[in-house]
């Protein structure tokens, strides 16, 4: 387990590796109160919040006419803080309230800035040359926009000029990244602490623009609801982990990967084990049907391709106790032969990558099945496939769940590593915790792209790397190979790029 993932650091927040963690509203409230009942002045902390809002506004901009845009929260409370900063450096500044402050703090903050703030009625809104303070709804907005705070967002998105957002652009939900009913499209977004599962989930990872998260005081660890903390994925959650061989290692020690390929989509495991060797799997054997062992065969000399005529022969292979971890589901139909091998496979107890159409026959399995094996799983859908694979798990747990509440749920009930994927793939263990890759390009969105991020997982994996740190390092990795080659990608570059991508972090740590 890396350090990173342990709480009790002596970090401050903003700092390090707790600047990782991805904290939700209601954790974020939690930690507020109890800072607060430890002696922390909830005002002191809204100061805070404000002057660093207008802090990085005056290392960004020079002096030009701003709009604050103020709500009844503590959110506006930090725009009163802010249109008094920014006036007192000698920007010309006006304020419009949405309603009157319903907070002490925004009260006395609004008080400060002493000035009256205009009827939205009565703004003149700035020109691309001037600055809009976005100071509307944080963490605290639960409904839909709509009315004047709905119409204040539109015109603001709508006059040209750049918009700073505090805390979290207005009308995205912090929890989940959606809109609600519109929302402020932010260049830059000030954050305090740590950042907020909208901020990297999409839509809202779009609307935040640049990221900043500023230190306010609070404490070092934010206090998780249920015991199961977020982070944002970098290498310094696993980089540790990463296998390396031993001097006394040999290519069964290393790793044995088994892939079960298909008979007519023969790309898809010719994608997935190359990328597990690039990873470092000592060895990997492709059990084929036996039209197709001459296709896999060619395609890669180093790689063992046997014949499997019948199920049988894929139970009696997987007995072998040097085999170390099975990918299953890449490039098979879903239906009866892959669902019986499944059971199969699982009830060898290796360690598990499913993926394509192995998930659909995931779905017909009997979860006390699964519940009694051995064997670490990871399952790999895209949203498609989630949709598929969970039927009503979203709708049981109530609408507007995030994908990131989505996949926690998904992982918790099947008692398997779920790697939500898209540009904002999600990856969560059955204990509830979670990892948001927020940085990923889109010339991953290209056919057989997903073979090689699960024969890459499925590789760590066969090293021994545990499944959720496994995991997070893989859709990491396949992200950063593909970002480094850029236009263009195709999935057959991604897993030669891996090497290198991997011996500069093992240089780095
Ligand atoms: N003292 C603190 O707790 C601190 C809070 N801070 C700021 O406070 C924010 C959270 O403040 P609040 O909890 O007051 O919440 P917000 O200011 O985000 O919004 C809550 C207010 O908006 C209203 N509201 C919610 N949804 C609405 C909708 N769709 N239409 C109209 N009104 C709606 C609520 O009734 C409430 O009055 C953070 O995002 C951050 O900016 C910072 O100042 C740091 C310190
Ligand atoms: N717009 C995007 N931005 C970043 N990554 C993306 C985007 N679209 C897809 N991806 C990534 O590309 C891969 C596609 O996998 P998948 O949908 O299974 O495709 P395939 O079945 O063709 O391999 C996943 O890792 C996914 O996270
Ligand atoms: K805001």
């Amino acid at each position: 387990m890396s350090p990173a993932f342990n709480e009790n650091s002596k970090q401050k927040a903003g700092a390090g590796a707790f600047a990782l963690r991805i904290v939700t509203a209601r954790e974020m409230q939690r930690t507020e109160q109890l800072a607060f009942t430890a002696g922390l002045d909830s005002y002191t902390a809204m100061e805070r919040a404000g002057r660093a809002v207008a802090d990085a506004i005056l290392a960004r901009w020079r002096r030009r006419p701003v709009l604050v845009l103020c709500g009844p929260g503590n959110n506006g409370g930090d725009g009163y803080i802010i249109a008094a900063t920014l006036r007192a450096a000698g920007w010309p500044v006006s304020v419009t309230a949405l309603a009157a402050p319903s907070s002490t703090d925004a009260r006395r903050a609004a008080t400060g800035w002493g000035s009256t703030a205009l009827e939205p009625d009565d703004i003149t809104w700035p020109e691309a040359g001037g600055l809009i303070v976005d100071a509307l709804f944080g963490i605290g907005l639960t409904r839909r926009l709509d009315g004047v705070g709905a119409n204040l967002v539109q015109r603001a998105n709508q006059c040209g000029a750049p918009i700073v957002s505090v805390d979290i652009p207005s009308g995205v939900h912090a929890d989940t990244g959606a809109m609600l009913g519109t929302a402020i499209a932010a260049t830059l977004t000030v954050t305090f602490a740590w950042c907020k599962p909208g901020h990297v989930l999409l839509p809202g990872r779009t609307a935040t623009g640049e990221l900043v998260i500023a230190d306010i005081g609070l404490p070092a660890a934010p206090l998780p609801d249920d015991l199961s903390p977020v982070w944002r994925n970098t290498p310094a959650l696993w980089r540790h982990a990463l296998p390396v061989p031993r001097v006394q290692d040999h290519k069964y020690s290393r790793g044995h990967l088994v892939a079960i390929g298909g008979g007519v989509m023969t790309g898809a495991v010719r994608l997935a084990v190359r990328a597990a060797r690039r990873a470092g799997a000592g060895l990997a054997t492709i059990l084929a049907p036996a039209a197709a062992v001459s296709v896999y065969a060619q395609d890669q000399a180093g790689a063992i391709v046997r014949p499997r005529p019948e199920t049988a022969d894929v139970v009696a292979y997987l007995k072998d106790s040097r085999v170390s971890a099975v990918l299953i589901g890449s490039g098979l139909e879903s239906g009866g032969e892959t669902s019986d091998l499944l059971r199969h496979v699982l009830a060898a107890r290796h360690a598990t990558v499913v993926d394509g159409g192995g998930l659909d026959a995931w779905r017909d399995l009997d979860h006390h099945l699964i519940a009694e094996r051995a064997g670490p799983v990871v399952l790999t859908p895209h949203e498609g496939e989630f949709a598929r694979l969970c039927g009503n798990l979203g709708a049981d747990l109530g609408p507007g769940l995030g994908k990131l509440q989505r996949a926690q749920a998904a992982a918790r009930l099947f008692g398997a590593v779920i790697v939500l994927k898209g540009p904002d793939t999600v990856i969560a263990a059955p204990d509830g915790r979670a990892i948001v890759n927020g940085e990923a390009p889109a010339y991953l969105a290209t056919a057989g792209s997903g073979d090689v991020l699960a024969g890459l997982i499925a590789g760590l994996l066969t090293q021994g790397m545990d499944a959720f740190a496994a995991s997070a390092a893989a859709v990491w990795l396949h992200a950063e190979a593909a970002r480094r080659f850029g236009p263009g990608l195709l999935a057959e570059d991604l897993p030669d790029l891996l090497p290198k991508v991997i011996a500069e972090l093992s240089a780095a740590s």
